[in-house]
């Protein structure tokens, strides 16, 4: 069941400068909720990636504070990470990056569980023992054959390669998942299927999710809450309901008109 309420991210004023003296994002604070999916809209070189980068410490941040489970996940000031850092998953646009090419699936997608063997996830309880058990169930929830456990990347398409970078992502059983334009890379035809998929995954498994697209359409399909950023900036937010209101920031609507076209 849903608990919707408790926030599981909070970032606070967060900003980000390039060595090259260009703020990619500029006090930036949200909250992501239990069970929640908070989408983040913007063109191009809006700072969305930047953003997502600094929230999984792949890029230092020079402002602000990032919060999980309320437990400071690291400042400006700290230089060590927060062991719940290992509660924050990601799946980015490019499936094949993901994976090392020259290791079978089955070790990429249990490269999480087999390092980490004090996690239990619940889905896996009764089985925690049994690697390839584990490893056919995960394939089971992202709907992939268990045959293509012993194939290695390159004899996948990448709309399978992405649905077992989304089984490893789930198989910690995260507190938090960060889709950074999951479905870019894919054909058109493919795309709506991941997203149906992360969506039914969330609401079995009550995973939070920041998921960052360029695309309105798909971040109204699958998330609660909209955040809409410009410059590095936040300048606009709603519910997903509120999204065709007259109330909107004109870059918001300027983002419709292109979604209506
Ligand atoms: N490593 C870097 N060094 C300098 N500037 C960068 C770097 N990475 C990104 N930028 C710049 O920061 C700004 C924000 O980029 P970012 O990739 O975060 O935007 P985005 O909204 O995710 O866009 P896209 O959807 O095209 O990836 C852009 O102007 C970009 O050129």
């Amino acid at each position: 069941m849903r608990v919707v309420g408790q926030e599981i991210l909070t970032v606070k004023n967060l900003s980000k400068e390039y060595v090259c003296g260009h703020k990619a994002v500029d006090q930036v604070s949200l909250t992501v909720n239990k069970g929640e999916c908070l989408g983040i809209v913007g063109e191009s070189g809006s700072g969305k990636s930047t953003l997502a980068r600094c929230l999984l410490a792949l890029e230092k941040i020079d402002e602000g504070e990032i919060l999980l489970k309320e437990k400071s996940l690291y400042n400006a000031n700290k230089k060590s990470l927060h062991p719940v850092r290992s509660e924050i998953q990601a799946v980015f646009q490019n499936p094949s990056a993901s994976l090392n090419p020259k290791l079978k699936i089955i070790d990429s997608l249990m490269e999480p569980l087999d390092f980490q063997r004090k996690i239990q996830p619940s889905f896996l309880m009764d089985i925690r023992n049994q690697r390839t058990k584990m490893a056919e169930r995960l394939f089971e929830m992202v709907g992939l054959p268990s045959k293509y456990l012993s194939y290695y990347p390159h004899e996948l398409s990448g709309g399978q390669k992405q649905r077992v970078i989304i089984a490893r992502a789930i198989s910690i059983e995260p507190a938090l998942i960060i889709l950074d334009e999951p479905t870019a890379s894919l054909d058109v035809s493919i795309q709506a299927k991941i997203l149906n998929l992360l969506k039914d995954l969330q609401e079995d498994l009550g995973i939070s999710y920041l998921f960052i697209s360029h695309d309105l359409a798909a971040v109204n399909f699958m998330s609660q809450r909209i955040i809409v950023m410009k410059q590095g900036q936040i300048v606009d937010q709603c519910s997903k309901h509120d999204l065709f209101s007259d109330r909107r920031h004109p870059y918001t609507k300027d983002l419709l008109h292109v979604f209506e076209a």
